[in-house]
């Protein structure tokens, strides 16, 4: 898997601020749509584009657009939804699916509890966004389901990820020969004995949401 860690002061001035225990709901959302438009911009480096001209006022350009079919972003419910609107708006022809996913806190399984997305998703570009790369549980199995439905290319975009979490998706695509890209505002250390990231920012979807 090619993983980006996105070196940028803003993104770790942001990324400082999320972190924070003392940071309320209100400003970790504002954070994270921020920072995701930041992580966006570099994750969208290989989006597909066809040769596009226009006429400026002066003259004939030649140019690019994004071209069809067009990418597919993929939130991962629920703290994925925090990301949602920082990714469309940088891509806002790209079309949506939802895969609702948890993790099961005393097993650290992910299960699956709701699929909303084109069932032929052959050629597709798609970009999957979720907070959090803990043991890697969620996102290894978000990405099987993609790729079973015909993905042939998939980018996640994450704020914290582990390096547990990337090893588990090197072993788990090992040899599929599909491209994976992993787009990171940090790499941490490790996880403690609850699958926790540390240091981390604790539950993405508590602190986005409230407490379920
Ligand atoms: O890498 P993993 O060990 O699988 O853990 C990461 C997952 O845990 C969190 O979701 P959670 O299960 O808490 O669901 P939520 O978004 O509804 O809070 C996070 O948003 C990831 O989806
Ligand atoms: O640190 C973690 C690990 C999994 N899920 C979270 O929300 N935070
Ligand atoms: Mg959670």
């Amino acid at each position: 898997m090619e993983t980006l860690v996105v070196d940028h002061p803003l993104v770790a001035h942001k990324l400082t601020a999320l972190r924070d225990v003392n940071t309320d709901s209100p400003t970790f959302r504002r954070l994270a749509d921020e920072l995701v438009t930041l992580l966006a911009y570099e994750a969208t480096r290989q989006v597909r584009v066809t040769e596009w001209s226009v006429e400026t006022p002066v003259a004939p350009a030649r140019g690019v657009r994004l071209a069809q079919p067009y990418p597919l972003v993929v939130p991962i419910l629920r703290a994925g939804l925090g990301m949602l609107d920082g990714m469309t708006r940088l891509l806002p022809t790209a079309e949506v699916g939802f895969l609702g996913m948890i993790r099961n806190e005393s097993t650290l399984e992910a299960e699956t509890y709701a699929t909303r997305l084109p069932e032929d998703l052959s050629g597709r570009q798609v970009y999957v966004v979720d907070p959090m790369l803990a043991t890697g549980g969620t996102l290894a199995a978000a990405i099987k389901f993609l790729f079973d439905r015909g993905a042939d290319d998939v980018t996640a975009l994450c704020l914290l990820a582990a390096p547990e979490g990337i090893a588990h998706l090197d072993e788990s695509f090992a040899g599929t020969g599909k491209p994976i890209r992993l787009v990171t505002a940090a790499l941490d250390e490790r996880l403690n004995e609850h699958g926790y990231i540390v240091p981390g920012l604790g539950d993405a979807g508590d602190r986005l949401y409230g407490v379920v």
